[in-house]
């Protein structure tokens, strides 16, 4: 069977997402962004392509990063969840029969307990749908909202981040699938013996369990993954089943590909238990120039502050006061996403611009061009050993998610890249047709 890219949709709880402007786009709805029925009907539409998922990227804080407040990113319209998606997830659950369903929950300040309860009731109540986004948290503001004064060390993070996971997939499994005997002439609920303490003992992490709820369809939630550090390929070669990359070029996406693959072996893993998604977003028109003209229209609403005030949020570096004498790592200290440093970066040396104006122009890879053209790209990207599908992140929502599906999905599945059907019932057998 010919092997078949997955697609995945990047969804915030809130108007905007990857372009610093795109709000402000006429086809940008923003009289629904409290609203179930916008959730609800991305949901269906997702679905009804056969999209394997989507997920809620999250911060659990309001950015204020930029210039020292928050001002910048509240009044030009920054990424922010207006809304808790794992609020929103079970409302979109219920719409739906098969789209997988992803939160982003942080390994650094959320208990484990409490991440492995939640999380796997959504998976039970989905019937087995339920990725888990995992994120260590790159910025001070949200630990000091969870009381600690900041993040603690990148790796320290890590390293608690594999204690949690250890601990949350022993909870995980603290009911065999058989337990249940629901036996009323004998009186017998469940067996037992079939429940296990998971008793986990680390050096940050210590729970008892059992966890009180079944495995789900699936077993457990899907466990997704977005660091590109050293540190960060470690723990996603270790656990993650989808890692959401953010690289440039083809040869940066095919490096990191062949990086993280190669490294799966060592934790008893196959390049096939993981798949690679890239973020990509996409304009599109009915002819190439249709969809430049598109382009130039959405650029033209960019709000200049806002670029940087992104950049500043995503590497945990105040760019108003950046001024490039030192490397943006040495900046970033313990904060900032690594695959945004390394995405700025690539584009400084492709457009020969210095780092700051580089991380103006927005870290998103943006294919422009009749829904042909951007079926080639993707395509190419697919087959060329650059990754396993992408991660679809929308520049106007929700339109940019039906242009998409309307146009794209029609093509790849013509040239049997994309499934048609759903070949299983669990985000996890989605994965792996
Ligand atoms: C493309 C991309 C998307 C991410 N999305 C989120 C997110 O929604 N919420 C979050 O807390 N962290 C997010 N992260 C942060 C990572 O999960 C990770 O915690 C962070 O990058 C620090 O690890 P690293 O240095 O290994 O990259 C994202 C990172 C990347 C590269």
């Amino acid at each position: 069977m010919a092997r078949k890219m997955h697609l995945v949709a990047y969804l915030k709880t809130g108007p905007t997402a990857m372009h610093a402007g795109g709000w402000r786009h006429p086809q940008a709805r923003l009289d629904d962004i409290l609203e179930p029925s916008r959730y609800v009907a991305l949901a269906k539409r997702l679905e009804e392509a056969r999209f394997d998922g989507c997920f809620f990227a999250d911060l659990f804080g309001l950015y204020d990063i930029h210039g020292g407040g928050f001002d910048a990113y509240v009044r030009n319209g920054g990424q922010i969840s207006f809304l808790d998606p794992m609020v929103v997830l079970p409302v979109m659950a219920a719409a739906t029969s098969r789209l997988g369903l992803g939160a982003t929950l942080s390994t650094t300040l959320f208990n484990p307990y409490h991440l492995a309860r939640s999380l796997l009731s959504l998976d039970v109540l989905s019937k087995g749908r339920v990725a888990w986004n995992i994120v260590t948290s790159a910025t001070d503001l949200e630990a000091q909202n969870f009381g600690l004064e900041g993040l603690p060390e990148k790796n320290a993070r890590y390293d608690r981040a594999d204690e949690v996971v250890e601990a949350i997939m022993k909870l995980w499994q603290s009911w065999d699938p058989d337990a249940f005997v629901l036996d009323k002439e004998r009186g017998i609920f469940a067996d037992p013996s079939k429940v296990h303490y998971a008793n986990y003992a680390g050096e940050w992490v210590r729970t008892r369990g059992p966890l009180s709820i079944p495995q789900s369809a699936q077993g457990h939630p899907v466990l997704m993954q977005a660091g590109a550090s050293e540190r960060g390929r470690e723990f996603a070669a270790r656990w993650a089943e989808v890692v959401f990359a953010a690289q440039r070029g083809k040869a940066e996406m095919q490096a990191f590909y062949t990086d993280l693959k190669g490294r799966t072996e060592r934790y008893g893993r196959t390049a096939r238990d993981l798949a690679i998604l890239v973020q990509t977003s996409c304009v599109i028109g009915e002819t190439d120039s249709i969809a430049e003209e598109r382009k130039a229209y959405l650029d033209s609403l960019v709000i200049d502050e806002l670029s940087l005030a992104s950049a500043s949020s995503s590497l945990g570096v105040d760019m108003t006061r950046y001024d490039g004498s030192k490397p943006i790592e040495a900046a970033m200290g313990n904060q900032g996403m690594q695959g945004t440093a390394d995405l700025i970066r690539q584009y400084s040396s492709a457009e020969k611009v210095d780092f700051r104006q580089a991380a103006k122009h927005g870290t998103t890879n943006t294919l422009v061009g009749s829904p042909k053209t951007v079926a080639d790209q993707l395509e190419d990207l697919f087959i060329s050993g650059a990754c396993d599908g992408f991660i679809l992140s929308p520049l106007v929502a929700p339109a940019s998610y039906e242009e998409f599906c309307n146009s794209v999905v029609p093509e790849l599945q013509r040239r049997g890249l994309f499934r048609t059907e759903y070949e299983g019932r669990t985000l996890r057998e989605h994965l792996r047709s």
